[in-house]
Parts: structure tokens; C-alpha cells; sequence
């Protein structure tokens, strides 16, 4: 029996037909990648084509990372040499040798948003361009989307007849162009938009390309923009031989440009196109699929498809409705760590999705808390963000200055003018006297170095040092408030107005929110406390090399993904659907919401829980929300509705529940895993010292048991594999 067996009829079809364009259409978890994989595997073992003549492209480097794996496991030998990667790298990897024929160098850099941002202020400011009016962010959007649509700054200008903010903005693009160009930089939306470019004006380069990469595969192809279609048609002209799989209810990039157009102008392109749609789901249950259709079904502007399961019907969904964020998170981490302890499944087989980034906050600590390894994923750690970062640096700088990190990280957040060689100076200064960074700057009048330097300080101490006095008679809140709003750090994140903005204050919103639940729940709190707190949350080493761990991210990465079960937080209107969609006039954006739903609830494959809260703590205020529209669009008989939280009587909770246990458990660091060091376990039958056995690792020696949260965590040294960090419940370890 050969891999290509276990396809069915139409999955074979898509992967036997190996020459000409082929477009897959097919809904979520019909096998779409599968057969982008196994399409590898047959060009390489079937068709004797050379690994290296192969391209695949898919979205983000997770899903590269992933479809790589797959490859490998199909084919053993030469499957390095298959070209896997995301539009973006491929554009590099390209330009890099061959970006001199447009007039750079080919050691070009890549500018990311801020460098972005920085040269779009000046150009503003040398054009005369009013930015109180016309703000550099909304500029740059606007920059963005006509390189998604391949519109060059010339094209640009042509289009804005008449329209004054048009035409400034078509002026700013020019100039920004030939800045970019004189630097040697690319922007992100760039690197499509040359590669495309060198392609026109190069036929030999495209030519050497096209000749390379014989055969094109690309997934999640509803995503795509313009220029990126425009990249992978030019490659694919002279061959034909280009594979697109994709799913129209699944197109959640509009926001990004995403051309939903290119999937029906894919047969404009390419007419001789084979059409293959897939009907069956292999992913999920007959519940979990019938309730992502009938929630789908609501979208009015789609191709309706049929998508049917030979799975078994499953556990219905859950639904479960909370007081606050709080217990929902604690109902979530909760059930995974009985769902773990009892052996119905591992971390790793779990995953919790959210709208935003900002909704990560609670799992985190909750997850830290319990001693539950997890991973976000394309995210970073709540306390690892830039801006949070920044602004608890504000505040540690006003509790005690002693931290020269924080003190340096902000004392040109925002820009001050105070440069590198004037912060140099300084702390060589704070070096040779033996004080703190910040004592130097106090008395930077006498920094003989210095010289004009010392002008630019001094405000930046005034300005801590009046937050200080005022730290003296505000609470915590009150005094983050107050930085916030001299710094003007948020009103500079609005004044962006872009999607990254906006995530970013969220997270700020956020912190304001542990910040008073902080104080509401402390008798008597204090600066200094709270960040005592947020520096145990924050400074736990996450880094574990057990890839065993609890995924959480926000619907959007987790497009093309599985899971065994699968915990969609906060659904609630105002959540998700976002408010910004709800308010919005244009109801094509609440159908991008709920295809964003569709994406969701269709990575589960036997498990799904829905939760949201009645009322959530969103910049320090509690706002009360309505259950999703979405969950109302979900047959009641596909769900169970667990107990709803009037029925478990709960009166009146002034204070999230579990909320003493945390203080305690900070109080006493419990939860620090490395403090309870136990000779004998209870309820372990070995002890630090004792000989021990594992199925996997063989034979080692216990080194020492840790106290973590619900589970002991065990360290052994084993005599061939080392030193491992397990819990004790599934390390099933013997005493010999
Ligand atoms: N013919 C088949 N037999 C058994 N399992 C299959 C078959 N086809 C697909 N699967 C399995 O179904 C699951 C979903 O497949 P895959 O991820 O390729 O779907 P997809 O269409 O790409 O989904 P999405 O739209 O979410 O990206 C995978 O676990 C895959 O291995
Ligand atoms: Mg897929």
C-alpha cells in the first residue's frame, strides 16, 4: 500500500495531476495541505523531479515550519532541497542576489515599522505636511495598501484626481520611495512589490526562476494580495504548473489587503485550470463541523459548499458563561490540568484561541501559577511587550531609580534628543563614582563631559522627579494614568491608528486592568509591592525545553493548525465580534468576524469549549457584555450548557475568585517551583537520591522534587538521556 492510498478520490485527483494549473477549493480540514504535501512527495518519488525544482509557499513561518515537517516525514531523501517558506522570505532570498539590477545594493536592510515611521516623520516634515491633519501612520497605511495592489507612487498620482489628501499622500509616497531607495532599504510591503518589479524588468532573472521552480504549490491561497499573486503568476507562466489550495470562508486577511478576487480571477489567469473541490472533513466530529457550518452559513456573500464527516458524532460543544475573565481563565486551566492528571490527553493536545493579544494576560499568570507549561505562539509574553515594558520601566524608575535597565530603557521613550554618546557618558560617569545611572543624571550639570548635553536631562529628571512627589499621595493607578498621559505615550499609539497600534493599547488597557485589581484587592498597596509581584509573573523562566506545553494564540495564527481540544475565550460581542466591527457601517465586516469564527471552531478536532465572561475589567472598568452573536448562531442542540453561573448562586463577587489564593501564593512564593525542595513526596513512592525507571529514558537517579502548583515536578538524571524535568504524574516513574 502506497501514502497515496490513504487519499480519497478527489484528493488523488489533485495530487496525480501534476502538470497545468490547478485550483483546490475546499473547506477547513478537507485535507487541502494534505495534498500539497503528498503533491511534494509524488513530484519527487513518482515523477523523478528534482527536490530542488519544487517551491511551496504558505502564510506565516509556523505553518512553513510545519509543512516542512510534513514533507520530511513523506519523503525521506532530498526533501531539504524543496523550497518551503513564506512569501516573504522567498522575496529576500531573491533579491539578495539579484537586487542590484534595480539600482540597490544587494546587502539592502529591511526597515520595520519604526524605522518605517521615523522616515515617513521627516519626509512629513520636509513636504510641509500638516500631521496634526494628515497623520504619518495613516500615511503609511494608505502606502501600504497601493503596494498591495502593486500601485506605484506614479500610479498613485494619477489616481487621485482632484482629491487634496490624496494628492499629499501620493506626494509622501514619492519622496518616501526615494528615501527608501537612497538608504538601501526596503520596507515589508516592499519585498513583494521589487521582487515583482525585478521580475518585469529582468526577463533573464524571471527566466532563471521560472526554470527553477518548475512546480508552485501555494497554501492558504484565499489570503493572498495582489502583488503576492502577481509574484507566484509570473513565476508560474512559463510552466503552468502552479497548485493553489484554498477556502473562501476562511479569507480573515482583508484587513491586510487579502484579495478574496484572486480566487475567482485565478481561472481569469490561468483559464485552462483544473477546478478539484474536496467535500470531506477528516479533522473534526460531526458536531464540532455542523456547528462551524451553521455559523457560517450566516455570511450572505459566499459560495456555498458542502462539507460532510465520516467521523463520529462526538461530545457536544461546551459552553460555559463566567462571572469575569477571572474564572474563566481559572475554568480553562482548570479543566486542562484534570484533563491532563486523568490521562485523557497532554498539554501539547490543548489550545486556547482569543481575538486579541491582550486577552493572553490572565491564562499566563494562571498558567504560571499552576505550574502549567505553555507556549504562545507568534506572540510574545504579555510582560516581554514593548510597551508594557516601557511603562513599568516609567515605574520602577519612580519607586526607586535603582534599576539602571529601566532608567536608560525610557529616558528616551518618549524621543528626548538625548543621544548615545550623552547616555555613554553618563554611565561611565555613574562607573567611575560608583553611583546609579540615575544619581549621574541628577547631577549632570557637573558632568564636565557632557557639555550641551546636560540640557536635554534635565527635564527628564523633573519629570520623574515630579511623578515621584506625586507617588507620594496617588494610587498605582492613578499615578500609570498620569504617565500615560505625559508621555503621551498612548495618545501617540491612537495617532497611528494602525491594527499594531491598536493591539498594543490593548496590552497597555490591560496592564491598567491588573493594576487595579491589584489595589482592589490588596489592603494596603503599594508601587513598590505591585511591581514585586509583576516581577515574580514576569521573570519565571518560561524557556522549557519539554515541548509538551499548552498553546494559546489569537484566531488568526492559529489558520491551518489542529488541535484535539480547543477553548475559544472571551466570546462576547465587543470582543468578538470585535466592537469596531460591530459599530462599523459596513456589514461585510462582521462577516470577516465570523469567518474568523469558522477558522476557529474548525481547528477543533474532538473537543470544543466556548467561554465568555459577564462582565470583563477592560482598561481598569468593568464592562458587562452579551453573549457572542456567534454562539447564538450554533444549534443549542449541538451544545452543552453547563451550569449557567446564576444557578451556581454566586451573589456578588467584589473580587475575581482565587484572587487571595494568588496574593498568598506571591506572598509566600509557593509557586516558585525551585523553594519546596521534599525529601519524600507524599504519594510518590521514591524520593530525591533513590534509583528510578522510565519507559522512555531508561534508568537514572532522582535529583530533586519540586512543589509545583497541583503536581510534583520531578528531576532526574538518567544514564543515557540526561537530565530531564518531569511531572511526576505522567513521568510514571518506578523505583527500582
Ligand atoms: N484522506 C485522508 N485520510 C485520513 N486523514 C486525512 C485525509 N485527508 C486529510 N486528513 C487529515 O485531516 C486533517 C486535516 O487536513 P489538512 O490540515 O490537510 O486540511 P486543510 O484542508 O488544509 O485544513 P485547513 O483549511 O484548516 O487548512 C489532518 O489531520 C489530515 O492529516
Ligand atoms: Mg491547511
Amino acid at each position: 500500500m502506497s501514502i497515496y492510498d490513504t487519499l480519497n478520490s478527489q484528493q488523488q485527483e489533485a495530487v496525480f495531476r501534476t502538470e497545468g494549473p490547478v485550483l483546490i477549493l475546499a473547506g477547513a480540514g478537507s485535507g487541502k495541505t494534505r495534498v500539497l504535501t503528498h503533491r511534494i512527495a509524488y513530484l519527487i518519488e513518482e515523477k523523478g523531479v528534482n527536490p530542488w525544482n519544487i517551491m511551496a509557499i504558505t502564510f506565516t513561518n509556523k505553518a512553513a515550519e510545519e509543512m516542512r515537517d510534513r514533507v520530511d516525514k513523506l519523503v525521506g531523501f532530498g526533501a531539504e532541497s524543496v523550497w518551503v517558506s513564506t512569501f516573504h522570505s522567498s522575496c529576500v532570498r531573491i533579491l539578495r542576489r539579484y537586487i542590484d539590477r534595480l539600482g540597490y545594493s544587494n546587502n539592502f536592510t529591511i526597515y520595520d515599522t519604526d524605522d518605517q515611521k521615523t522616515l515617513m516623520k521627516d519626509i512629513c516634515k520636509r513636504l510641509n505636511i500638516d500631521t496634526k491633519v494628515y497623520k504619518e501612520r495613516a500615511i503609511m497605511s494608505a502606502v501600504s495598501s497601493a503596494k498591495d495592489e502593486l500601485i506605484s507612487p506614479e500610479a498613485y498620482e494619477l489616481s487621485t484626481m482632484g482629491d487634496f489628501g490624496k494628492k499629499k499622500i501620493a506626494l509622501a509616497y514619492k519622496e518616501y520611495q526615494k528615501q527608501l531607495k537612497k538608504n538601501n532599504a526596503l520596507d515589508f510591503d516592499d519585498l513583494i512589490v521589487k521582487t515583482v518589479e525585478l521580475f518585469q524588468a529582468c526577463p533573464d532573472v524571471l527566466e532563471s526562476y521560472q526554470e527553477r521552480f518548475r512546480y508552485l504549490m501555494v497554501d492558504e491561497y484565499q489570503d493572498t494580495n495582489t502583488a503576492q499573486f502577481k509574484f507566484v503568476s509570473l513565476l508560474a507562466s512559463k510552466y503552468q504548473n502552479l497548485c493553489v489550495v484554498g477556502d473562501d470562508d476562511q479569507s480573515i486577511y482583508k484587513f491586510r489587503g487579502a484579495n478574496i478576487g484572486n480566487i475567482l480571477g485565478y481561472e481569469k489567469v490561468f483559464p485552462n485550470a483544473k477546478v478539484i473541490k474536496l467535500e470531506q472533513n477528516y479533522r473534526s466530529t460531526q458536531n464540532i463541523l455542523n456547528s462551524a457550518n451553521e455559523v457560517i452559513r450566516n455570511n450572505l456573500g459566499r459560495k456555498s459548499k458542502t462539507l460532510w464527516t465520516d467521523n463520529e458524532e462526538g461530545a457536544l460543544l461546551h459552553f460555559r458563561q463566567f462571572m469575569n475573565g477571572f474564572e474563566e481563565a481559572e475554568y480553562i486551566t482548570g479543566d486542562i490540568s484534570q484533563k491532563v492528571r486523568e490521562g485523557e490527553c497532554s498539554y501539547k493536545d490543548c489550545a486556547i484561541l482569543y481575538r486579541t493579544n491582550a486577552q493572553s494576560r490572565l491564562f499566563e499568570e494562571k498558567f504560571l501559577m499552576s505550574n502549567i507549561p505553555y507556549k504562545m505562539v507568534g506572540g510574545v509574553n504579555f510582560y516581554a511587550r514593548k510597551e508594557i515594558k516601557d511603562l513599568l520601566a516609567y515605574l520602577k524608575t519612580v519607586d526607586n531609580a535603582r534599576d539602571d535597565i529601566a532608567v536608560r530603557r525610557i529616558i528616551n521613550v518618549p524621543k528626548r534628543g538625548i543621544g548615545l554618546t550623552t547616555i555613554t557618558r553618563v554611565q561611565d560617569y555613574a562607573d567611575a563614582n560608583g553611583i546609579s545611572f540615575y544619581d549621574a543624571l541628577r547631577t549632570a550639570d557637573e558632568i564636565p563631559s557632557l557639555g550641551r548635553g546636560a540640557a536635554k536631562i534635565r527635564p527628564f529628571v523633573t519629570f520623574i522627579q515630579s511623578l515621584r512627589s506625586k507617588a507620594e499621595y496617588l494610587s498605582v493607578t492613578e499615578l500609570l494614568d498620569d504617565i500615560i498621559e505625559e508621555t503621551g505615550y498612548v495618545a501617540d499609539l491612537k495617532a497611528e491608528d494602525t491594527d499594531e497600534a491598536n493591539a498594543r493599547i490593548e496590552n497597555i488597557d490591560e496592564l491598567i486592568t491588573k493594576v487595579v485589581t491589584y489595589e482592589e484587592g490588596t489592603d494596603t498597596p503599594s508601587l513598590g509591592e505591585f511591581l514585586e509581584e509583576v516581577a515574580l509573573i514576569a521573570d519565571i523562566d518560561t524557556v522549557d525545553s519539554n515541548s509538551d506545553r499548552v498553546l494559546m494564540m489569537t484566531l488568526h495564527s492559529a489558520k491551518g493548525l489542529e488541535f484535539p481540544y480547543v477553548y475559544m475565550a472571551g466570546m462576547e460581542d465587543g470582543i468578538f465580534p470585535s466592537y469596531m466591527t460591530i459599530v462599523a457601517d459596513d456589514p461585510t465586516e462582521i462577516e470577516e468576524e465570523r469567518r474568523l469564527c469558522y477558522v476557529g471552531i474548525t481547528r477543533a478536532m474532538k473537543d470544543l469549549t466556548l467561554t465568555c465572561a459577564q462582565q470583563r475589567m477592560i482598561r481598569g472598568e468593568t464592562q458587562y457584555n452579551k453573549v457572542s452573536r456567534f454562539i447564538r448562531e450554533i444549534p443549542r442542540e449541538l451544545v452543552d450548557m453547563g451550569q449557567s453561573f446564576q444557578e451556581r448562586k454566586v451573589k456578588d463577587i467584589p473580587l475575581p475568585s482565587g484572587f487571595q489564593q494568588m496574593r498568598q501564593a506571591f506572598k509566600s512564593q509557593a509557586f516558585q517551583p525551585r523553594q519546596f525542595e521534599v525529601k519524600k513526596s507524599e504519594g510518590l513512592s521514591y524520593g530525591v537520591g533513590d534509583t528510578v525507571k522510565h519507559i522512555k529514558f531508561g534508568v537514572g537517579i532522582v535529583e530533586n522534587i519540586a512543589e509545583g502548583g497541583k503536581d510534583y515536578e520531578v528531576t532526574v538524571n538518567f544514564d543515557k538521556a540526561g537530565v530531564k524535568k518531569m511531572f511526576a504524574s505522567f513521568a510514571k516513574l518506578k523505583k527500582i
